[in-house]
């Protein structure tokens, strides 16, 4: 019996997953890199130790399995630079988290303008994209080197894409998160790079999200063809089967990126949605979508973990969430990296506000998770703002829907029923399906629908008016975190 195997490079593990022709799972391995966080607002990533991470977790979960395909997906935006003739990289991946690119976000304005950069590439200037991470780059050090050819740009998708076969791609999901892609030509804006100096020699070249893109050349993946990338949130979207213009998702890992499918014309958003690429199958059509990304969810949960010791473990968060009714009047507003969708404002930061002697601990991780729901909200409404059709379900998956208590508060604060699949590895799930089609392992997009199953259903429970005196309450502690830097 043959399988597809996926590798999920995420924000914080690699992750590889093998699935058979049911989309249940085989086998699964893990591994961990380190955050390194060099100044306040950057946050790093060591590109050596992520691909020793895909090596390892490649051959623990695939070992003696018969592999029909590979996909990739991955963490988005997160830039990197390597030497075209050593293929090592010449500084550490600037994550999608990071913050530094300020004075880069104002050339870019200065040269081109915030206005056509979003009707070229659907997204706003701001730090989260690719874009001005590598003009940062450039400009601090490695502009003549790129210049002369020598060096080569991609997101993590790209740098994997390179060690497993050698050849310099990216697929258009991830193309689309670099503020460098036209969404009608889904190629490279050439009038763009020219204004922002970014070299072309240096880019990938944009393919489909499924198609063979080469053989891998090493372990025990060695010969099977790599016939998929697409970053995590359209895999996501990809794997709980969003394939109809109406259906969306929401993943909630260490960010939550809630994507509906827009069809095959891109949407323009009023209220801070981006635009964006969902996928592309071989040469059909792309198909669009609009995204509301909350940058801090489930890494709040492990900053309470790991920088405040509140919990001992991110489940934890739950019990001690359950040891009080309600917040006691106390809101948490993570804008660590900034707020990210519908705000757009990097001069925001984090707080903590409402508080009086009464609060407590259980508070304080009530509000924790309620600040996703709240986020997810923000989100929702700027959806509804635009005219897009409600949803009439909220399809989830991802680490944090494990906690049934902010599954039931989401329910409630979205007013629509909330439900998890029973395969929540979705964004592996995706990647697998989208190489599978891509060698027929899968006929056709229908097959994949039918494996698609119910797991849990969270309804609305909470009265409407104190929904929305909460919300109030919400929207009065974002804007306290506004104009901070
Ligand atoms: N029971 C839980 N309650 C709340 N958050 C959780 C729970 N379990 C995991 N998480 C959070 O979910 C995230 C991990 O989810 P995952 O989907 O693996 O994320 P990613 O792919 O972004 O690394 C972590 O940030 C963690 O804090
Ligand atoms: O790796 P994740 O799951 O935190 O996802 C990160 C997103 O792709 C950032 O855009």
């Amino acid at each position: 019996m043959s399988y597809v195997a996926a590798i999920d490079q995420g924000t914080t593990s690699s992750r590889c997953i093998v699935f058979d022709a049911s989309g249940s799972i085989v086998s699964v391995a893990q591994r961990e890199h380190r955050q390194i966080f060099p100044r306040p607002g950057w946050v790093e990533h060591d590109a050596r130790e992520i691909w020793e991470a895909v090596r390892q977790v490649v051959s623990e979960a695939v070992g003696s399995l018969e592999i029909a395909a590979v996909g990739i997906t991955n963490q988005r935006e997160t830039t990197l630079v390597w030497d075209r003739a050593t293929g090592e990289p010449v500084a550490n991946a600037i994550v999608w988290q990071d913050t530094r690119t300020d004075a880069q976000l104002r050339r870019f304005d200065q040269a081109f303008g915030e206005k056509a950069f979003r009707q070229r590439t659907g997204l706003p200037l701001a730090p989260y994209f690719a874009g001005s991470k590598l003009a940062w780059l450039l400009e601090n050090g490695f502009h003549e080197r790129a210049k002369r050819g020598e060096l080569l740009f991609g997101t993590m998708d790209s740098w994997l894409i390179w060690k497993l076969t050698g050849r310099h791609l990216t697929d258009v999901t991830n193309a689309s998160r670099t503020l460098l892609m036209n969404l009608e030509t889904l190629d490279w804006d050439p009038e763009i790079l020219a204004a922002v100096d970014i070299p072309r020699a240096m880019l990938p070249e944009i393919r489909s999200s499924a198609e063979v893109y080469g053989e891998v050349n090493e372990g025990p993946l060695a010969g099977v063809p790599l016939a998929s990338a697409l970053g995590d949130q359209q895999a996501a979207l990809f794997g709980q089967t969003c394939f109809a213009p109406g259906e969306g998702k929401c993943t909630y890992g260490t960010g939550s990126f809630l994507l509906l499918n827009t069809g095959t014309s891109p949407v323009t958003s009023q209220h801070g949605l981006l635009t964006t690429v969902g996928y592309r199958i071989g040469d059909r059509p792309a198909v669009y979508a609009l995204e509301g990304s909350i940058a801090v969810t489930g890494s709040l949960i492990q900053w309470l973990r790991d920088n405040i010791g509140l919990i001992s473990s991110a489940a934890e968060v739950e019990e001690l969430a359950r040891t009080v009714p309600d917040n006691g009047g106390c809101y948490l507003v993570p804008a660590f990296s900034g707020l990210f969708a519908p705000h757009w404002r990097s001069d925001a930061r984090g707080a903590l506000v409402g508080l009086t002697g009464y609060v407590t601990k259980g508070h304080i991780a009530r509000a924790a998770l309620e600040a996703t729901g709240w986020q997810t909200r923000e989100v929702v409404d700027a959806m509804l703002a635009d005219g897009d059709t409600p949803l009439a379900e909220l399809r989830v998956d991802g680490g944090m829907t494990r906690n049934g208590l902010l599954m039931q508060f989401l329910a409630d604060v979205l007013r629509v029923p909330v439900v998890r699949p029973t395969v929540a590895e979705t964004t592996c799930l995706g990647a697998a399906y989208a190489a599978g089609l891509a060698v027929g392992f899968w006929p056709d997009t229908d097959a994949l629908r039918a494996n698609w199953q119910r797991d849990a259903t969270w309804q609305p429970l909470l009265a409407n008016e104190e929904v929305e005196r909460e919300y109030g309450q919400w929207n009065k502690a974002v804007e306290r975190t506004l104009n901070w830097v």
